[in-house]
């Protein structure tokens, strides 16, 4: 690296800083001129009562407010590297697109079609790049790069990617855009119309791909996906707040970041269930119960009194109509047929009988009756009468109750379906409900009607994927409608009563089955969906030698996933064993703390509330309860008596088998740099080395 070369290099750095913040104080210019009139209190927001100043300020804000945020100066280098192509034309690569004072570019968006060949050029593989540079740089400054000549076949072994992956962990989550590896950009790349599911061990970058996934897709679809929105579902709030920097640092603010919980309110339940209803509730055989429960309240025309003599006598003013059975029964047939939701059933229903009168009144008296003489025919009396009992009107919150509270109701939604004792599990007050209750009116809902097409993504990512039930992964699947998904998880890290031991019936969940149409409206003979199944092996997180302890318990988990291989030669592993646990733990922090960088100490649950005093107000220091830990890192992390978090019960005080062995898996993989196991009793079989 010549130092000419680097100063030209920091020149340009300056260069393109200047350009930023001219372009930030020209747009900031534009929003004190118009945008100012527009009430920033959302006040005047209302179409029609603003004036015309207002409407045009309120647009421009919409334009001005995101483009402020994303030219913010964020004391981060704006561009990480640099190609040089064969036909001599070179790019800097950055985070966001800069152009100069005739519009030439000065850096290239890494999210650019002309940027993949940055992240994929190899020496076997050239794809035209002649020479790549990466640069190393602390906070915005450029402190010097190393170049890979690729047309003479050099693969240089990064110490800059060295760097950034061994870095200590000083906070939440950070963007790997200058570091993403050639089979991690792959999948950020996939089209948006491709369902991607990501099986990934421990640290190989399934958030981080998840995260930037996201923001190539909105960059790259900007019309259709900032219409639709992208959402992102995590684990729990503490891992959403973990990643909650990762997208604005890419310049994405618009990104919906949810669990599964808040999107059915379910965060706030004040109600538990036990154990065994839980597990009942999050089983896919409720989905049958929910479609029975609101179905089975249509019934025949012989329901609503229609019999083959009679027919449906309708008095109107001074004419009488007849409707017969076989014309009464098809209506009924054709709307259960040719409708999505109960509701819109209903509504089918309702039409087709005013459809058959009005035929009958065009012959009789030669011209068409007008829409209000139709909405006279639903009011009759033998008509409301006729859809009360064939077709009842019904909410959400009325079903529940039946279902919950109405022992003979509850029996015809369930038979064949739960055994008797499963269905008494139900019984129960939906008025204040429990989590998986709110998953159970979700369901119901979709049944009696459409989700609004504003609460449906046209691209989700879900992370830690193998947790979700199938109920839930249904309500993810009803926000999804024809969008597309990117699902990644481990299904050794799975830890729920209901985690998912195979992709294939995941991604049936939510809605991406090869059964599955591509969404509602899609109409028959519409393109089935497709999932490209994908396995992540290589580790950037945990050191060769502490995923190598993990690896001893993987095969112990009964999933048949392949384990992960780090590229990190570093790192440590140590153990304390002595009879006081306590003492133990407050020596391997006071050791970790002699190094920078984040402490994390999981133990058992009760544990950790044990311990939890002893470290109240340490700096660097964190408690973790080992139900709690997934998708959270420490630069050095104490695990405390393992086979304590084996033996530790699941949630909600029942013991489902394998579950401790899982939390023990993924404690042991949350560490950068070091790893300090403190026990007292004996280790599990399972960590020890075979043949020990
Ligand atoms: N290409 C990369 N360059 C630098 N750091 C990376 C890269 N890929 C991943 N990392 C880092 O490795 C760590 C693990 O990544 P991430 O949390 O995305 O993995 P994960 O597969 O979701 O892990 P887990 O399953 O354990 O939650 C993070 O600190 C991430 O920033």
């Amino acid at each position: 690296m010549s130092e000419a070369e680097l100063r030209a290099e920091i020149a340009h750095h300056e260069h393109a800083r200047a350009l930023m913040a001219a372009m930030r104080d020209l747009t900031e210019a534009i929003h004190r001129t118009y945008a100012g009139d527009f009430d920033e209190s959302g006040k005047n927001l209302g179409i029609g009562d603003v004036g015309s100043d207002q409407h045009f300020g309120w647009a421009m804000a919409n334009y001005t407010v995101p483009r402020l945020a994303d030219l913010t100066d964020r004391d981060i280098a704006l561009f990480f590297g640099r190609i040089w192509m064969d036909d001599g034309e070179d790019f800097h690569i950055g985070r966001r697109h800069i152009r100069d004072e005739r519009n030439d570019p000065m850096v290239l968006d890494w999210r650019a079609p002309l940027a993949e060949q940055y992240y994929r050029a190899s020496a076997h593989d050239r794809r035209d790049v002649a020479k790549r540079r990466r640069f190393g740089f602390q906070g915005s400054r450029i402190t010097g790069f190393e170049d890979e000549n690729l047309l003479l076949g050099e693969e240089v072994a990064s110490d800059i990617l060295t760097a950034e992956i061994e870095r200590p962990r000083t906070g939440p989550m950070r963007d790997i855009v200058a570091t993403i590896q050639p089979d991690q950009d792959e999948l950020i790349r996939r089209d948006a119309a491709t369902n991607l599911c990501v099986q990934g061990a421990p640290g190989t970058g399934k958030t981080a791909v998840g995260l930037h996934r996201a923001a190539w897709l909105l960059y790259n679809y900007t019309g259709k996906l900032t219409k639709s929105g992208v959402l992102i579902v995590g684990p729990n709030e503490g891992f959403l707040s973990y990643i909650s920097g990762v997208l604005p640092t890419l310049g994405e603010t618009s990104v919906w970041q949810t669990t599964v919980q808040q999107l059915t309110g379910a965060h706030t339940a004040a109600a538990t269930d036990t154990h065994e209803a839980a597990l009942l509730k999050h089983d896919e055989r409720i989905a049958l119960v929910c479609e029975r429960a609101v179905w089975g309240h249509v019934g025949t025309a012989a329901d609503g009194g229609v019999t083959p003599d009679n027919g449906l006598l309708i008095a109107d003013g001074g004419w009488r109509w007849r409707l017969g059975l076989t014309y009464l029964d098809e209506a009924v047939a054709n709307a259960r047929k040719h409708t999505r939701t109960y509701t819109a059933g209903r509504k089918a229903l309702e039409d087709a009988i005013v459809q058959g009168v009005r035929r009958q009144a065009e012959i009789r008296s030669g011209h068409s009756p007008d829409a209000k003489w139709g909405t006279r025919i639903k009011r009759t009396e033998a008509v409301s009468g006729f859809m009360e009992a064939v077709w009842p009107k019904l909410n959400t919150k009325a079903v529940m109750k039946k279902l919950y509270g109405d022992q003979a109701f509850r029996d015809d939604a369930t038979r064949g379906i739960l055994s008797a004792e499963e269905a008494a599990l139900l019984a129960g007050k939906p008025a204040r409900p429990t989590a998986a209750d709110l998953l159970i009116s979700d369901e119901i809902e979709s049944h009696l009607k459409l989700r609004e097409p504003s609460e449906s993504f046209g691209h989700i990512v879900i992370d830690e994927a193998q947790d979700l039930s199938p109920m839930q992964c249904r309500v993810i699947a009803r926000r999804s409608g024809k969008g597309s998904v990117t699902v990644l998880g481990d299904l050794a890290q799975g830890t729920t009563p209901w985690a998912a031991a195979s992709w294939t019936d995941q991604m049936r969940h939510l809605g991406k089955g090869p059964d599955s149409e591509n969404g509602p409206g899609s109409g028959s003979g519409s393109p089935r969906v497709t999932v490209e199944h994908t396995e992540l092996t290589t580790g950037f997180r945990v050191p060769a030698v502490i995923i190598e302890l993990a690896n001893r318990v993987l095969p112990h988990l009964n999933v048949g996933v392949a384990p992960a291989r780090s590229i990190r030669s570093d790192g440590s592993l140590d153990y304390i064993a002595g009879a006081d646990v306590t003492a133990g733990v407050r020596a391997a922090v006071a050791k970790a703390l002699k190094e920078e960088g984040l402490v994390g100490v999981i133990a058992a649950d009760a544990r950790a509330e044990e311990l939890r005093p002893l470290f109240e107000g340490t700096e660097r220091v964190e408690l973790v309860a080992a139900s709690l830990a997934k998708g959270l890192e420490f630069d050095h992390v104490v695990v405390v008596e393992p086979v304590e978090i084996v033996e530790a019960p699941a949630t909600g005080g029942a013991t489902v088998e394998g579950v401790g062995l899982r939390h023990l898996y993924v404690a042991l993989t949350r560490a950068v740099s070091r790893l300090t196991v403190v026990h007292a009793r004996e280790l599990p079989a399972e960590m020890r080395e075979p043949g020990a």
